[in-house]
C-alpha cells in the first residue's frame, strides 16, 4: 500500500473510531472500545515478539502487572505526575523485558515458553503474596487518573487517548518493520544462523523484541490501572497471558493482525461475559479452528484478497545507486598487505572426532582459493570457524591484519567475511530483494529512532538499499525476480539468491560452500562465470567444491583436508600431482599418478556411495 493511501486509510478509520463515543454514553460500550484500544497496545509489541521475531510468550501479563503496579505505586503512594507515571510505566516494563530476554538467548521454542509462564508466575505470586507493597486482592487505591490541567478524563476522553495512542503505535510500527528493523526481526525469526552470518546481531534483536513487546504491555497495563485508578492482583492471571497470545496468532503476523485480533477477540470477551464458564472453551477452540483454517491468521486471509502481484519490472523502475558495485567490493580489499586471510594450529575437536586438526592456510587478496577433500573431511568445519559460527578449541585466526577468534559472526561479516551455506539458509518466506536487503543490514546507518519516527534519514536510506540491492540482483541476472519470495524459485535461482545476500554485505572475503551442489551442468558452466566476475570485482574467494572441473578452471590455489588435517596445497596442477592428495581420493599410493579432473569427480562420487 503506498504511503498517502495508507495514511488515508488510518485516518478514516481514526476518524470513524473517534465518532463512536458520539453515539452513544453508555459506559459499557465505551469500555469495551476502549479496551480493544489497550488489547492492541499490548499486543502491537508482542507482534513484534511472537510474529516477527518467532519467540512465544506465555508470561506477558507479567509485563503488563509492572506496567500496572508502576503507575499504580508512583502515583497512589508518592504522588507522581500521572503522566510521568505512565512514562515510567514504559521504562520500567522495558527493563522487565531485558530480563525475560536474557533466557530467550539460550532456550528456543516450548522451553523459552516455559522460561516466560515462570515470569508470569512469579509476578502473579508477588503481587498477590508481597500484602506490603502489593496489598494483594485487596489492591491499591487511589491511583492518580490522566488530567489535563486539573480535568481528569471520563470514558470518552479515555477511548480517544486509546485511540491517539493506538494509532501512533500502528504507524510507528509499521514504519518500524517496513525497513531494515522488520527485515531483521523476521530474518531472526527464519534463520538465525544465516542472519547472523549477513551481519545481523541475533542477540540484539531477540532482546530489542522483547523490550518492544514489554513496553507496550506495560503501557497498556498502566493505562487500566489509571482508567480503573484501582488495580489487584485479580487483573494478572496466566489467562491474561494465554489471551494477548491468542490476539497475535488468531490476528496474524502483520502489523495489521494485533488490531484485527484484539477487535475480534475483546468483543468476544465482552459478549461471552455473562457466561464465563464457555469463555476459556471458545478461545481454545478459536485458536485451533481458526489456525487451521487461517494458518497466516485474520490479517493473512484478508491480505490474500487484497493484495496484488508486484508488476514486472522495467529498467526505468530500477533505482540507481550512488555507487558502483566495483567501487563498494573494492574498497575494502584495497588497503590489505600480505594475507587477507591467515589462521595458524586451527584445532576442533567433538570428542573423538576432530574435524579441524592443527590447519593453517593464508588466503591472498584477490585469489580464489579451494578447499577440498572427501566427505567428512573437515570443509564445512573449517568455513564455520573462520566465519564465526563455530569457535576453535584452539588456535589463531587474523582476518584483515585482525584477530577474530572471539568476535560473534555478524561482527565478522562487518568486517567483510561473507558466506552461502552447504545446505540453504535463505529467508524463504521474504522476497528476494528483501533477502538481498538483509545482507546491506549493516551498511544502512538510520538506527532506531529514525525508522521508529519515520524520518527522512530512514527513508532515504532505504531507497539506497533498494537500489544497491537491485544493483547486486542485476550482476546475478536476478533483477527480474526481485519481488518474488524467495522461497518460491527453483533450487538453482535460489541458490543464487543466496548469493547475491552475501555480495550485499560487501565482503572482502567471499566464503562459499559448495555453490553448484544441487545444479544442472549449465547452471554449474554459469558458476564458473559467476565466480569468475565476483573475483573481477576483487573480492578474494574461498570455495568448497566437490566439482572438480570448477575448482581446475577457476582456483589460483588449492587447499586439500583428509580427516581434518592440511594434507596438500598448491596451483591446480601441482595439486593433481601430489601422492597424499591421490591417496586420499583413490585410496592407492601411485608415485606416476595424476589425478585428472575428471578422475577426481568419479573417485568423489565413490567417495560419496
Ligand atoms: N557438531 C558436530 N558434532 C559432532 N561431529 C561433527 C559436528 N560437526 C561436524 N562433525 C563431524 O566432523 C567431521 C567433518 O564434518 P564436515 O561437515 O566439516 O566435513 P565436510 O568435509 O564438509 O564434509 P562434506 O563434504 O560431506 O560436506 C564429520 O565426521 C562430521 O560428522
Amino acid at each position: 500500500m503506498g504511503q498517502y493511501k495508507h495514511l488515508a486509510g488510518v485516518a478514516l478509520f481514526a476518524a470513524i473510531a473517534a465518532l463512536l463515543p458520539l453515539i452513544t454514553d453508555n459506559g459499557f460500550y465505551l469500555k469495551v472500545v476502549f479496551m480493544v484500544g489497550i488489547n492492541y497496545l499490548a499486543a502491537a509489541g508482542l507482534n513484534v515478539l511472537v510474529g516477527y521475531t518467532g519467540q512465544k510468550s506465555l508470561g506477558h501479563a507479567g509485563l503488563f502487572a509492572v506496567g500496572a503496579y508502576t503507575a499504580a505505586l508512583l502515583t497512589a503512594r508518592m504522588e507522581w505526575n500521572p503522566w510521568l507515571a505512565l512514562l515510567a510505566a514504559g521504562v520500567v516494563a522495558g527493563i522487565f523485558g531485558v530480563l525475560i530476554a536474557l533466557p530467550a538467548l539460550r532456550v528456543k521454542g516450548p522451553a523459552l515458553a516455559m522460561v516466560t509462564i515462570g515470569f508470569g508466575v512469579v509476578v502473579e505470586k508477588v503481587v498477590s503474596e508481597w500484602q506490603d507493597v502489593f496489598a494483594g486482592q485487596q489492591g491499591i487505591y487511589g491511583v492518580l487518573p490522566l488530567s489535563i490541567n486539573g480535568h481528569i478524563f471520563d470514558m470518552r476522553e479515555w477511548v480517544w487517548l486509546v485511540l491517539a495512542l493506538g494509532v501512533a503505535t500502528h504507524l510507528m510500527m509499521r514504519s518500524l518493520l517496513s525497513g531494515k528493523f522488520g527485515r531483521a526481526f523476521m530474518a531472526v525469526n527464519t534463520a538465525e544462523v544465516a542472519a547472523e552470518s549477513v551481519g545481523v546481531s541475533v542477540y540484539k534483536f531477540k532482546v530489542l523484541a522483547f523490550v518492544i513487546s514489554a513496553v507496550t504491555c506495560g503501557v497498556a497495563g498502566a493505562l487500566v490501572a489509571q482508567q480503573n485508578q484501582y488495580i489487584n492482583s485479580d487483573f494478572i492471571t496466566f489467562n491474561l497471558s494465554i489471551f494477548f497470545l491468542l490476539i497475535v496468532l488468531l490476528g496474524g503476523k502483520s502489523v495489521y493482525g494485533p488490531l484485527l485480533g484484539a477487535l475480534v477477540l475483546t468483543l468476544l470477551d465482552a459478549f461471552l461475559a455473562r457466561w464465563p464458564g464457555v469463555q476459556h472453551f471458545t478461545y481454545g477452540a478459536l485458536l485451533l479452528f481458526g489456525l487451521y483454517v487461517m494458518p497466516d491468521g485474520l490479517s493473512g486471509t484478508v491480505s490474500r484478497f487484497f493484495t496484488k502481484r508486484k508488476p514486472a519490472l522495467s529498467n526505468r523502475d530500477i533505482p540507481l545507486p550512488s555507487v558502483s558495485l566495483r567501487e563498494l567490493a573494492g574498497a575494502r580489499a584495497i588497503d590489505v598487505k600480505g594475507p587477507l586471510l591467515q589462521t595458524e594450529g586451527l584445532y576442533k575437536a567433538y570428542g573423538g572426532v576432530v574435524p579441524t586438526n592443527n590447519i593453517s592456510i593464508d588466503l591472498q587478496p584477490g585469489h580464489v582459493h579451494s578447499l577440498i577433500g572427501p566427505n567428512g573431511a573437515g570443509k564445512t568445519t573449517l568455513l564455520n570457524i573462520l566465519s564465526g559460527i563455530i569457535p576453535p578449541t584452539k588456535g589463531a585466526i587474523r582476518f584483515c591484519g585482525e584477530s577474530i577468534l572471539a568476535k560473534p559472526a555478524n561482527q565478522i561479516c562487518a568486517m567483510g567475511l561473507g558466506r552461502t551455506f552447504q545446505n540453504l539458509k535463505l529467508f524463504a518466506d521474504m522476497s528476494v530483494i528483501d533477502n538481498v536487503k538483509v545482507g546491506l543490514h549493516q551498511h544502512i546507518r538510520a538506527g532506531f529512532g529514525a525508522y521508529l519516527f519515520a524520518l527522512p534519514a530512514a527513508k532515504r536510506q532505504e531507497r539506497e538499499a533498494t537500489a544497491q540491492a537491485m544493483q547486486v540482483l542485476q550482476f546475478l541476472g536476478l533483477d527480474t525476480k526481485a519481488y518474488e519470495t524467495a522461497g518460491s524459485l527453483p533450487y538453482g535461482l535460489q541458490r543464487r539468491v543466496e548469493l547475491a545476500r552475501a555480495l550485499a554485505t560487501r565482503p572482502s572475503l567471499l566464503l562459499l560452500d559448495e555453490p553448484a551442489a544441487g545444479l544442472n551442468p549449465q547452471e554449474t558452466q554459469e558458476l564458473t562465470g559467476v565466480i569468475r566476475s565476483i573475483k573481477e570485482l576483487g573480492i578474494t574467494v574461498l570455495l568448497i567444491e566437490h566439482h572438480m572441473d570448477l575448482v581446475m578452471a577457476i582456483s589460483d590455489h588449492v587447499i586439500v583436508l583428509d580427516y581434518g588435517e592440511k594434507i596438500a596445497e598448491g596451483t591446480p596442477t601441482q595439486v593433481q600431482k601430489n601422492p597424499r592428495v591421490i591417496t586420499a581420493y583413490l585410496g592407492a599410493p601411485d608415485d606416476d599418478a595424476q589425478l585428472a579432473p575428471a578422475t577426481f569427480a568419479t573417485s568423489l562420487e565413490n567417495k560419496h556411495a
